[in-house]
Formats: C-alpha cells, sequence, structure tokens
C-alpha cells in the first residue's frame, strides 16, 4: 500500500522526520531560517495529503482548493491567521495547531519585552556599547515603574494568563478587556475586568494577546493610543496586524505615550529601516515569543503528532475549531 505524502515547508529536526516517516513519505523544503516560496508550496499541496506548516506560510483558498488530497493542515504555532480555515471547512481538512505547550514560555518574553521597554534596557546596552556612560546622573535613563503599577491586558486566553501571573509577582493592579468575562480567572489571579476605554485610560502598560482576526485588525489605531496615558507603555506580542503601525509611529514620536516593546510587525521580518526602529523608545524583537529550546521541540513534536493522528484517521488532539 502507498504511503500517505506530507509536505514539511521547513527544515526539521531528524528525529521529527524520522517519526513521520515511519508511517508517511515525506517531502521537505530543505532550509530552516527561509519559507518555501509560495509557487513550491502550491505545487506541494496539488499531492500532499498532509502539510506541516509555520507561521510564515500562507496557505489561502486557491492552495486550498487545489489540493485535491490534501486532509489536514497541522501548522506548529498557536496562531493560525495565515490559514484560510473558512475554504479549508468548505473541504473538510482538518487544520491543528500548538496551543498551551507555548503560553508560559510566550509570557516569559512579553514579560521580558515589558521590563525592559520600562526600564530602557536596549537604551542602556547601547550607552555602554557606544562609551557614552559619563558621571552618575539624578535623571540618567529613568524609566517606568513596573511594581504596583496597572497592566492592562487585552486578550485575556492562555498567553493573556500567563502574563498576568507574572504581574501579581510585582504586585501589578491587573485589569482586562476580553471577549468574555473570565470570574474563575478574576478570583484566581486577582484580575478586574473593565471596558476597552477604561483599561486604555488607565493603564500604565497595554498589553495586546488576542489573535488576530478581522475583529482585531488594527484594534490599536490612533484613537486608542490616543485614550493611553503619555506615561504608558505598550506592548505587544500577538500579532502585528492588531496595531496600525503608522498611529503607534505618531503616538510614540509625539509622546502621547511613553515607549512601546514589539515582538511583532504588519509585515515580517521587518527592515532595519522601518519606521518604528528610528525611534529610541522602541524595543524590538523578532518575534521570538515562543523561542525556547523545550517549547520548539514540544511545538514541532505536537505538529508531527497532530499530522500522524490526522492521517490514521484519528481525532488529532488540538483542532481548531471555527
Ligand atoms: N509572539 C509570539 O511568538 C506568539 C507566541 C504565541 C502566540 N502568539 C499570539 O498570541 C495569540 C493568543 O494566543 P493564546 O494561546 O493566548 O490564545 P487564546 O485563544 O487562549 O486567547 C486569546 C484571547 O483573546 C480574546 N479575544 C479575541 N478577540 C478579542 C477581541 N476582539 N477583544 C478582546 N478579546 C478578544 C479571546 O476571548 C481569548 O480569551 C495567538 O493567536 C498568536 O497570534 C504570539
Ligand atoms: O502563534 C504562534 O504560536 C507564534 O507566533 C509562534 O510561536
Amino acid at each position: 500500500m502507498t504511503k500517505p505524502y506530507v509536505y514539511m515547508t521547513r527544515k526539521m529536526p531528524a528525529s521529527i522526520v524520522e517519526k513521520l516517516e515511519a508511517e508517511c513519505d515525506v517531502g521537505m523544503w530543505e532550509k530552516e531560517e527561509e519559507p518555501v516560496p509560495e509557487e513550491v508550496l502550491e505545487k506541494e499541496l496539488q499531492t500532499a495529503d498532509a502539510l506541516f506548516c509555520t507561521i510564515s506560510d500562507p496557505v489561502n483558498k486557491e492552495n486550498i482548493n487545489q489540493a485535491e488530497n490534501l486532509k489536514i493542515i497541522a501548522t506548529m504555532a498557536v496562531g493560525f491567521n495565515n490559514i484560510d480555515v473558512e475554504a479549508a471547512a468548505a473541504r473538510n481538512i482538518q487544520i491543528a495547531h500548538t496551543p498551551g505547550v507555548l503560553s508560559e514560555t510566550t509570557a516569559d518574553l512579553t514579560f521580558a519585552l515589558l521590563m525592559a521597554a520600562a526600564r530602557r534596557i536596549p537604551e542602556g546596552i547601547e550607552v555602554i556599547k557606544n562609551n557614552e556612560w559619563g558621571a552618575w546622573a539624578p535623571f540618567f535613563l529613568t524609566g517606568q515603574d513596573i511594581h504596583q503599577a496597572r497592566l492592562g491586558i487585552i486578550g485575556m486566553g492562555r498567553i493573556g494568563e500567563a502574563v498576568a501571573k507574572r504581574g501579581t509577582g510585582f504586585d501589578m493592579d491587573i485589569v482586562y478587556h476580553n471577549r468574555s468575562r473570565k470570574p474563575e480567572t478574576e478570583k484566581e489571579i486577582g484580575a478586574r475586568y473593565v471596558e476597552l476605554d477604561e483599561l486604555l485610560e488607565t493603564s500604565d502598560f497595554v498589553c495586546v494577546m488576542t489573535p488576530y482576526t478581522n475583529e482585531t485588525h488594527h484594534m490599536m489605531n490612533r484613537e486608542a493610543f490616543q485614550k493611553m496615558k503619555n506615561t504608558a507603555i505598550f506592548i505587544n506580542s500577538s500579532r502585528g496586524g492588531t496595531v496600525d503601525e503608522e498611529a503607534l509611529f505618531e503616538a510614540l514620536k509625539n509622546g502621547d505615550i511613553r515607549g512601546a516593546g514589539l515582538d511583532v510587525f504588519e509585515n515580517e521580518p521587518i527592515s532595519a529601516d522601518h519606521r518604528l526602529l528610528s525611534l529610541p523608545n522602541v524595543t524590538a524583537l523578532p518575534h521570538i515569543g515562543s523561542a525556547s529550546e523545550n517549547t520548539r521541540w514540544k511545538m514541532a513534536e505536537m505538529t508531527a503528532n497532530h499530522i500522524l493522528q490526522g492521517l490514521r484517521g484519528e481525532k488529532p488532539d488540538h483542532l481548531v475549531s471555527l
């Protein structure tokens, strides 16, 4: 009997490939740091039974409609905004993702970003590297306090909660805005539900942790930044598309807000001449929220398991539900 064919859009460690090879024929884009070209993906999808993909692969309606044998798309990520889920559902193609396994790691990075932006750590590093460190000065590189400040989380899901828990360790006052109220979380973390405007107007740190959807597209726009305190810091490690980057640039440049910590951008990778990077009050990272060795291994193994489950006719552990 012929084996099902799995296409992997990125070079993966041998043990992950071998796990799949035990039951499947495997094709793989052999580069780790370069996404598969769209025309290669399109061609592979015409014969693949399963796709192992990442956040940088646009799995769109046209590709899906030509994928005659495709049974499952498994993405090595929790966010699946790169996949046309309606088109897949219309053709009974399953979509699996990796929720939960990366929440704590992503929350660690989000909090690191918050702390780095608040205490101006990248600016301090630059001062030393550039030999600009002079005598101790009373107001040199003064930043914002984290302890006892108000942390406003937009999107109190798995990662939002994990960020909030870290905030409690710093004695922060946690407020959140979410699709629905979460009484259990309120009790456990001591967080308070507020309307979006109150969150924006009163928080010292505003952290976006929603998925990227039509509803959250440019949720952080000019009006939203203008509602924030001019001492507040904006943190985004969700998806770049939740933010109008032009509006963020203006808000930072005009002093409407104090600073920003960003792990994600509307078009990734950004180039060094991106306008936001010209501002000293921007702490920018290259989308490394879930990038601990442990977590990335777990995500890869989980994705391979989802593919095997789907191809065996079993229900994958973590299906995206519409
Ligand atoms: N930077 C990174 O490397 C990285 C890593 C992991 C996840 N992410 C991003 O983080 C997102 C969240 O992941 P998660 O596992 O916490 O997801 P989740 O589904 O557990 O949480 C998302 C929360 O956002 C809320 N939400 C959705 N739309 C909203 C809206 N319009 N207004 C207010 N709240 C809204 C939902 O109710 C939910 O509670 C992912 O979708 C992904 O885009 C980024
Ligand atoms: O959505 C995700 O999982 C991240 O962006 C990558 O880990």
